[in-house]
């Protein structure tokens, strides 16, 4: 049977994966309330360092899975996006990067793209 739970995705660029383990871990309890979508390596470092919580991993963000992400909020299954962003590397996947946080203002979902934003997000459940 589908989980009632809703749905937040999870996503870190490279230089902000420890922050975003360092997150799930100390948000777990709260975390636990949602199901969780994660591109690939950022839903690794979630699971390592929560490992109770519920993360289905999609694809690493270069090869898609910010776009899965992003169709999912085009669809409904994704209510809320934590993502936290890195603004000072130049990535080849910046279209994907700003395509998805344009779904999440078209759908007008919670987005946080920094930590300070997704514990006020969290913390507000
Ligand atoms: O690049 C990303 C988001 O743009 C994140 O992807 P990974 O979690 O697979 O590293």
């Amino acid at each position: 049977m589908e989980s009632a739970k809703p749905c937040i995705a999870l996503i870190a660029h490279d230089l902000k994966k420890d922050d975003m383990a360092d997150f799930a871990r100390q948000r777990q309890t709260a975390l636990s309330k949602f199901r969780i979508v994660a591109t690939g390596t950022t839903g690794g470092r979630v699971q390592e360092a929560a490992p109770g919580l519920d993360v289905t991993r999609l694809k690493s963000g270069p090869l898609g899975g910010d776009q899965q992400i992003g169709a999912m909020i085009a669809t409904g299954e994704v209510s809320m996006l934590v993502f936290f962003i890195d603004p000072l590397s130049a990535l080849p996947h910046d279209v994907d990067v700003k395509a998805l946080t344009r779904l999440a203002t078209v759908y007008d979902i919670p987005m946080a793209l920094n930590r300070a934003t997704a514990e006020h997000l969290i913390d507000f459940q």
